[in-house]
């Protein structure tokens, strides 16, 4: 059973269609990459996911149901790109509150914030204000007031902003490990190269509607352009083959593009009957920051509904 089913979902502003029918699902245990340019969606599409949004038409299904806020927002945590924390109010007994509000009993919720504070060492923080915190800081405490109720959905929103590489780690393999014990992540970023390192499957939503879906890997071969990499034991003479083209070249090492209707034999066919050696060949596949770029450069901003003049 999928943990989340979004069908057909729209939400429309006075002028913008900010999600327009968009639909995906959400195995248990899948970290699901959100992405899109600015406007695109994201935060409409999470907002009706986390029940502050209604949707104007479609279901959202949790865990087989009908989505119902009140009773599905405790097996959710959601941690908005916004802070959501109270600044004057003490770490320890905010962290506490939060997780009560979750539904955890009193006791149980002093025994999680103590154990999770232990593991990102925050035991020096339980009496300080959140306004006494760094930004980072604010940052990996919002992270495990969004983990401490165990939610079986979590939603990311740029949660490594302001995070040194230490602290970015840690909470790297928290979301691993979560995903290995059964829950499901939504991480909305901005950054490729978090996506191809934290992701298994992937959408990509712009002007509101949902224009790639597919695991990273499935993604990545999906845009690939038969661009390869050849090490070669000595440099090659001029190159004249039907079934390749040299796009870039240093030394013994080319990058190149094979033709529509050859193979990879053809290319190490080739340089063979050159007695040139072969060192490495390997397929290049498009990063996502590039099939990103393709697909939503130069459309525009949003979709407006079009204006009708009398
Ligand atoms: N309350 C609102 N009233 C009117 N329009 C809105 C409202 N909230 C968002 N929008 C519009 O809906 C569209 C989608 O906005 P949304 O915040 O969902 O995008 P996003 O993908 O989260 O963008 P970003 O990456 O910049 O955070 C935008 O055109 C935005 O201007």
């Amino acid at each position: 059973m999928n943990r989340l089913e979004v069908k057909h979902l729209k939400k429309y502003y006075t002028s913008q269609k900010a999600v327009d029918d968009i639909s995906f699902s959400l195995a248990p245990g899948s970290i699901f990459g959100l992405l899109g340019p600015n406007g695109a969606g994201k935060t409409t599409l999470i907002r009706m996911i986390t029940g502050i949004l209604y949707p104007d038409e479609g279901d959202i299904i949790f865990n087989g149901q009908p989505f119902n806020p009140d009773k599905d927002n405790a097996y959710i945590g959601y941690m908005p790109e916004e802070k959501g924390l109270y600044k004057k109010m003490k770490i320890g007994d905010q962290a506490i509150y939060l997780a009560q509000l979750k539904g955890l009993s009193k006791a149980t919720a002093i025994e999680r914030v103590k154990q999770w504070f232990i593991k990102f060492e925050m035991q020096s923080w339980w009496n300080k204000k959140v306004e006494d915190l760094s930004k980072g800081m604010q940052q990996k405490l919002q992270f495990v007031t969004t983990v401490l109720n165990d939610p079986k959905l979590i939603i990311l929103d740029e949660p490594f902003s302001g995070l040194d590489p230490v602290n970015s780690n840690l909470i790297k393999e928290e979301i691993h490990k979560l995903a290995q014990n059964g829950a499901s992540i939504i991480f909305s970023t901005h950054r490729m190269e978090q996506v191809e390192e934290i992701c298994d499957h992937i959408i990509l939503v712009n002007k509101g509607q949902k224009i790639l879906d597919g695991t990273v890997s499935g993604v990545k071969q999906q845009f690939k352009e038969n661009i390869f990499s050849i090490g070669l034991d000595s440099q090659p003479g001029p190159i004249n083959s039907p079934a390749f083209e040299v796009i870039n070249s240093r030394d013994e090492q080319l990058i190149l593009k094979i033709k529509e209707g050859f193979r990879s034999n053809d290319v190490l066919h080739y340089f063979l009957q050159q007695q040139i050696g072969i060192n490495s060949f390997q397929e290049i596949l498009p990063s996502l920051s590039e099939i990103f770029i393709k697909l939503v450069e130069g459309t525009p901003l949003t979709r407006q509904f079009e204006t009708v003049t009398a």
